[in-house]
């Protein structure tokens, strides 16, 4: 038996719709396989009554396939399903690792991408990569049609997750069809910034980068709070605010040791716009682990 610890991820980071992701410290998927005749899944943990057991409807059962690896798979969920926070994509990178290591394909992590990916096309109609892509490399992760690149960093991190769920299929309803060239213009000077910020692990650099004024308006109208909760992490000292992936998650940056204030902030200010919710105190952190046999 194999056993894989898959992050959860932050994608778009505002300014990066469908490029940017980074790997989070927590939560994550754990996903344990076994080689048999033909794929079974059974899921557990969070929000696992919302996630099919069809090997047809999983996303780790699109990457079983693309590997042509049939496999006894169990996911045990850290990441809720539906959260801003690459909860599909986990697992599907959780279990591209798993699998490749069980059956020997000798697949790099970064030819691994786009099979987990596979899965994605699955639950969100497109293979957008931008949340496999860190979960398996970890850090920061920049995904174009030529690839991936990848930079380690470690910067601090809040994110918030609502008691309401927004499918990433729904959130991809409301992305605008185009941008002005003003715009085009702005997203460029944040993204680059956000992308120089990363690969100093600068805060700061990376806060003002997040901002966007494509994408992101449209999809904060789906959160409930949304307003009140981004003032909140700011006054309690986030150098950005954003929504994290499709939605409901809320993403903070913040220099270390600020994550408690922040986090306590993001939850009080749900809470007084009638939404239950918790937060992760985390940081930019490391890609999918394997375990081999219980070790
Ligand atoms: N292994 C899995 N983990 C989580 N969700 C899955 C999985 N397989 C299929 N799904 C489906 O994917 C959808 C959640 O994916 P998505 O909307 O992209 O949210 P998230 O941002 O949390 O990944 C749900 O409909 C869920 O049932
Ligand atoms: N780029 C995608 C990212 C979706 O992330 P998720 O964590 O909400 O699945 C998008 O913005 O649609």
């Amino acid at each position: 038996m194999l056993t894989v610890r898959a992050p959860a991820t932050s994608a778009n980071l505002g300014s990066g719709f469908d490029v940017f992701g980074v790997a989070l410290g927590t939560p994550a998927d754990v996903v344990r396989v076994e080689r048999a005749p033909e794929t079974t899944i059974s899921v557990t943990g969070a929000g696992s009554e919302y996630i099919p057991e069809d090997p047809e409807k999983n996303t780790v059962g699109a990457v079983a396939k693309a590997l042509d690896a049939p496999a006894r798979i169990r996911i045990d969920k850290g990441v809720r399903p539906s959260s801003g926070l690459g909860s599909s994509a986990a697992s599907a990178a959780a279990a591209a690792v798993a699998l490749n290591a069980l059956y020997d394909r000798g697949r790099t992590r970064e030819e691994l991408v786009p099979i987990a990916a596979e899965g994605e096309a699955l639950v969100s109609g497109e293979a957008h990569a931008d949340n496999v892509a860190p979960s398996l490399l970890g850090g920061f992760t920049v995904v174009t049609d030529d690839g991936v690149t990848q930079v380690d960093a470690s910067v601090p991190v809040v994110v918030c997750l609502p008691d309401i769920s927004v499918s990433t299929r729904d959130a991809r309803g409301v992305v605008p069809e185009s941008a002005t060239m003003d715009e085009l213009v702005d997203t460029v000077g944040n993204a680059a910034t956000l992308a120089v910020g990363m690969s100093r692990n600068d805060p700061d650099l990376v806060g003002t980068g997040m901002a966007d004024t494509v994408v992101t308006p449209e999809r904060t109208k789906l959160i409930d709070g949304y307003d009140r909760v981004r003032e909140a992490a700011l006054e309690a000292g986030a150098t950005g605010v954003t929504v994290s992936g499709a939605g409901p998650g809320i993403l903070a940056v913040c220099h270390r040791g600020d994550q408690r204030a922040i986090a306590s902030a993001m939850v009080d200010a749900f809470d007084a716009a009638g939404v239950e919710s918790r937060a992760y105190q985390t940081t930019v952190s490391e890609g999918a682990t394997l375990y081999r046999d219980g070790s």
